[in-house]
């Protein structure tokens, strides 16, 4: 049998924190960046990007999938074969959907496979959150639907899927300016008060019941979160109207997607539509254009062929 020269891979956006969940909690979205390697013969490397924002990324070896794929190879202990990447891209950079997390997963799993599949799933998951800095995003892109990693004690990370209620509609708002993940981090303090850690260790416990049961009354508290909003809030301009906008709409709540800017309502199926359009409506008002998308959680990860 021949060696594989060519790997498909095509892995979900994801939506991390969904408020109290910061750095622990996240979900996969129906939104797609799709990547192909291939084993090369000539010895320049070859990136090609397509897509609404193929132009800002690098095509050289500071590319975020190409760092990731040599890094497994250096994990091996072996020296990257010469490669040509190429990327579809269709999830939006730098807004808070884990353009990053797409682009690491994909250069591990697409190198693994190149390299004959030395490493298994849970080692390439713990490469991927090494690379990352934080599993909230890497995991879900990983493995699909909804995920909560912790440190664990038999093992680096305990990795828990949590239901979600098919009846709970993510819908993303995603304005046409940038905020790197870097930069929101900046922002957060080093220390929080016993209050903040009570309040947010007691609403992760109810919105994942939430989450599992639909219920709106639960999700309504449980999307409150003091550890990272409060701080982010300021660099979302219009912020507070489309949150507006979207409970009056008939959310169960709003929250910044990862890092921001976008913006993720919480919605019952039948208000999902008129949460959308009021989410448009109020960003349109404050001059910001933005698309805004009902989406679905992606239960299936990264697929590797
Ligand atoms: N498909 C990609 N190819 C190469 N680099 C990418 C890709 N997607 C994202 N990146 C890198 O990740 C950065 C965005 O990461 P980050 O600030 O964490 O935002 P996000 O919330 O989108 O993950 C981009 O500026 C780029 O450097
Ligand atoms: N917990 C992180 C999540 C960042 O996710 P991204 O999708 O914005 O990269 C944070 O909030 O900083």
């Amino acid at each position: 049998m021949s060696a594989t020269s060519t790997v498909k891979v095509k892995v979900p956006a994801t939506t991390a924190n969904l408020g109290s969940g910061f750095d622990c909690l996240g979900a996969a979205l129906t939104l797609y960046n799709q990547f192909r390697f291939s084993l090369s013969t000539r010895e320049v490397l070859q990136i090609i990007a397509t897509g609404a924002e193929a132009d800002r990324v690098s095509t050289d070896a500071s590319n975020l999938v190409y760092q990731s794929f040599t890094k497994l190879y250096e994990h091996l202990g072996k020296t990257p074969p010469p490669v040509q990447i190429e990327i579809a891209m269709d999830v939006p950079l730098a807004r808070g959907l884990g353009s990053s997390a797409t682009a690491i997963v994909a250069g591990l799993l697409g190198a693994n496979r190149l390299a004959g599949s030395p490493l298994s799933p849970e080692e390439v998951l713990h490469l991927a959150i090494a690379l990352e800095g934080h599993p909230d995003n890497v995991v879900p892109a990983l493995m699909g639907g909804c995920q909560l990693a912790a440190s664990g004690i038999d093992r680096d990370w305990e990795i828990c899927d949590i239901p979600w209620d098919r009846s709970v509609v993510p819908i993303v708002a995603i304005p046409n300016f940038e905020l790197s993940t870097a930069e929101a981090r900046r922002v957060l303090p080093n220390h929080y008060t016993r209050a903040d850690a009570i309040f947010n260790a007691s609403h992760l416990g109810l919105l994942l019941r939430g989450l599992e049961t639909g219920r709106s009354d639960w999700l309504r508290s449980a999307l409150q979160d003091r550890i990272h909003q409060p701080y982010r809030q300021a660099l979302i301009q219009g912020y507070e109207s489309v949150q507006s906008a979207a409970l009056n709409a008939g959310a169960h709540g709003m929250v910044i997607s990862g890092a921001g800017p976008t913006l993720l309502a919480l919605a019952d199926s039948a208000s999902a539509e008129a949460v959308r359009s009021a989410m448009s409506s109020a960003w349109a008002g404050q001059e910001v254009d933005a698309q805004v998308k009902l989406l679905q959680i992606d239960r299936q990860g990264a697929i590797v062929e």
